[in-house]
């Protein structure tokens, strides 16, 4: 990775400057209800860092769009599209929620919006159909074209563009709902599929998800951890998630541990792994930032593309 700027832990948090360290008890609220086990320590040190980096591209796209506006006579509202990739479990949503309450303290972008790829997985019926239930999160499992559609329509600058909703506890997309993504000043599209240059228009025009991205972003980690991570969240889902008698996964809350742990490992090792070897890992290269964790979800090290 010769063409990426590395940084330390201790070199990268001093690239905060002077974005304000003290949050207020509201945001840290809402940073908590993300997730718990997110330390604040995490935050100002790799987050807030990040999300001034991210200030300043928007604010430079944002000048670049009111030189054509005033050449043209009139300013489109286009968000500034940021893609969070990398393996499954190993912390996208995460990721894009901590960046989200972040960037949306700066006045220049006070509407940012997110949403996952998972909502364009084929519903479990079609996938059934298709013979690939056992192939989920691959790129066949997508309506790539759909997706596609959904991220050119965002950066035409169209207004209530439609969004389908996955669920992890119903384990499929959930037929009645969807999100709607209403000119915000920054979408963050996460999911393991976002750099991923699959072809998604049979008419020859091939387009991608990464043709439309701003701003990219790899979080990257040890497969060793990533089971770990895995497991470790499959056994808590099964405390709490997979107990509700709607869930996918409801025969196995009652498991003993150990079983569940070989279920668990079973799952990762025969789809999510492999997965992430055949059509995630590559795709680390393409990103404009990778964050590289080390234990317990602590940032090692931050590669910046110059
Ligand atoms: N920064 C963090 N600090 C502590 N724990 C974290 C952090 N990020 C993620 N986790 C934990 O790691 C696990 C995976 O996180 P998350 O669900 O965000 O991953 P994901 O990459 O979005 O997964 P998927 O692709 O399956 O949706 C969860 O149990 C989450 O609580
Ligand atoms: C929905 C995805 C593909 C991505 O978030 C993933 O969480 C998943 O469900 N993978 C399939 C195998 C499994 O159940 O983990």
């Amino acid at each position: 990775m010769q063409s990426y700027l590395t940084f330390n832990r201790n070199t990268w948090s001093k690239l905060r400057n002077s974005v304000p360290l003290t949050l207020t008890e509201i945001e840290l609220e809402e940073l908590r209800g993300i997730n718990e086990s997110v330390s604040l320590e995490e935050v100002r040190d790799i987050y807030l860092p990040l999300s001034r980096l991210i200030n300043l591209y928007v604010k430079s796209r944002q000048d670049r769009r009111k030189v054509i506006g005033e050449f043209l006579g009139h300013e489109d509202k286009i968000p500034f599209l940021i893609g969070v990739a990398g393996s499954v479990a190993v912390g996208k949503s995460t990721t894009a929620r901590i960046l989200q309450a972040l960037l949306d303290r700066w006045s220049e972008h006070p509407k940012v919006a997110l949403i996952t790829t998972d909502g364009f997985l084929y519903p479990n019926d079609e996938l059934n159909r298709r013979g690939i239930m056992h192939r989920k999160g691959f790129p066949e499992s997508y309506d790539g074209r759909k997706l596609v559609q959904f991220v050119a329509d965002v950066k035409a600058g169209k207004p209530q563009v439609i969004a389908p909703v996955y669920s992890h506890i119903t384990y499929d997309i959930l037929p009645n709902q969807h999100k709607v993504i209403d000119q915000p000043d920054i979408l963050i599209l996460e999911g393991l599929n976002v750099l991923q240059s699959n072809p998604t228009d049979d008419t020859g025009l091939r387009r991608y998800v990464s043709d439309y991205l701003d701003f990219s972003i790899y979080v990257d980690a040890h497969v060793e951890q990533l089971e770990e991570w895995y497991i470790q969240r499959f056994l808590d889902f099964r405390k709490g998630a997979f107990s509700d008698p709607n869930s996918y996964f409801n025969h196995y809350a009652s498991l003993p541990d150990t079983q569940a742990i070989s279920v668990a490992r079973e799952i990762w090792r025969t789809i999510n792994l492999v997965n992430l070897q055949d059509n995630i890992l590559h795709t680390r290269d393409k990103a404009d930032l990778v964050l590289q964790k080390g234990d317990s979800h602590r940032m090692k090290q931050v590669l910046l593309r110059h």
